[in-house]
């Protein structure tokens, strides 16, 4: 990446969590985001997508960030039926996910569980790509079992009219813990012509910056966990900085926009409150000093002793 340069910045997929209206909200509130992946479609048992399961993806619902949706199809005829709906919708731009590393997925071999067989994922694009009418892009994991599994599928992605490729540098078998591995990234670079976004762990403006200056090729980054424990993240890594008080305020304010939004959305407090504790598990990062009260949060069974625990964290942050 050049120096004068800006990152091109992308939130990640986060199943259950950054859907239409929590990148809404999280548009609203803070900036330097240049465009979202959409959390996975789940693939139907039939071609026909029911309007539904296409709701997220509506255009009215996502004008606030460049959305891209995913597909986790590994059939043909499921990929284009879905693939060239979305084209209908507006979408000129899909990703296939070959990263979900959930046990069930996998096992089906889709996501990273499809990683190891790459002349499935070779017969797959030969298959799709003829006819799909958006463009195509692959958001993938080092390998499933192994980071070798990555070093020989890259080359064979190579003839292929791919927009690009993020890798989480990760294996499927880590699911979402244990060390990322940078080296095994540094190791795909060269085995693509593909355009690369890195992914995994991005949670600092230091890390950023550390790995910035590790590729200097990369001019793309998707940030999904580091953003919702420090929501400025994507501005700070662009060169803003808001100022102690300045970031409760913000901080608040996307929290209760976001509370009353999901309360409209969402039927009973079971749901609401479920939704919410998924999001704290991360965000409770951005209320340093705050972590103790976090219990309280995963404990509230009432709106009531909800906001009295989000009141504790945030009067202890200030
Ligand atoms: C709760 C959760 C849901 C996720 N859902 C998706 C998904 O729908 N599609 C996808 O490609 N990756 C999904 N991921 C993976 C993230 O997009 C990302 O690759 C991973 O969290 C590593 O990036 P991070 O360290 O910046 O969070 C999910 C991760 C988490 C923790």
């Amino acid at each position: 990446m050049s120096e004068s340069l800006q990152p091109e910045l992308i939130m990640a997929p986060l199943k259950g969590i950054t859907d239409a209206l929590f990148r809404r909200v999280y548009a609203a509130h803070f900036s330097g985001l240049d465009g979202a992946v959409a959390p996975f479609i789940n693939p139907q048992s039939t071609a026909v997508f029911a309007d539904k399961v296409l709701a997220d993806l509506q255009p009215e619902a996502n004008t606030s960030l460049p959305v891209t949706p995913q597909l986790l199809n590994t059939d043909a005829t499921g990929f284009l039926a879905l693939g060239n709906r979305l084209f209908e919708l507006g979408y000129r731009d899909i990703n296939w996910n070959l990263g979900c590393p959930v046990r069930m997925v996998a096992k089906k071999r889709r996501g990273s569980g499809l990683l190891p067989y790459p002349d499935a994922i070779v017969a797959l694009l030969e298959a799709v790509l003829p006819e799909l009418k958006p463009c195509l892009s692959i958001k993938m994991r080092l390998g499933y079992h192994d980071a070798r599994e990555s070093l020989a599928l890259l080359p064979r992605l190579d003839p292929f009219p791919l927009t690009g490729i993020t890798i989480h540098a990760r294996l499927g078998s880590q699911l979402y813990s244990g060390q990322t591995d940078p080296d095994a990234f540094a190791r795909c670079c060269y085995l693509t012509r593909h355009r690369l976004t890195y992914n995994g762990d991005i949670t600092s403006r230091q890390v950023f910056h550390e790995l910035a200056g590790r590729f200097p090729a990369v001019e793309r980054w998707m940030i999904g966990r580091g953003l919702l424990a420090n929501p400025f993240l994507p501005a700070e890594i662009k060169g803003e900085v808001a100022s102690g008080p300045a970031r409760l305020v913000s901080l608040a304010a996307f929290h209760d926009e976001l509370f009353l939004a999901l309360k409209d959305r969402l039927s009973g407090p079971g749901h609401l409150l479920g939704r919410l504790k998924q999001i704290w598990i991360y965000f409770i990062d951005a209320f340093p000093g705050a972590h103790r009260h976090l219990k309280k949060i995963t404990r509230a069974t009432s709106e009531h002793a909800y906001h009295e625990a989000v009141q504790a964290i945030v009067g202890t942050a200030e």
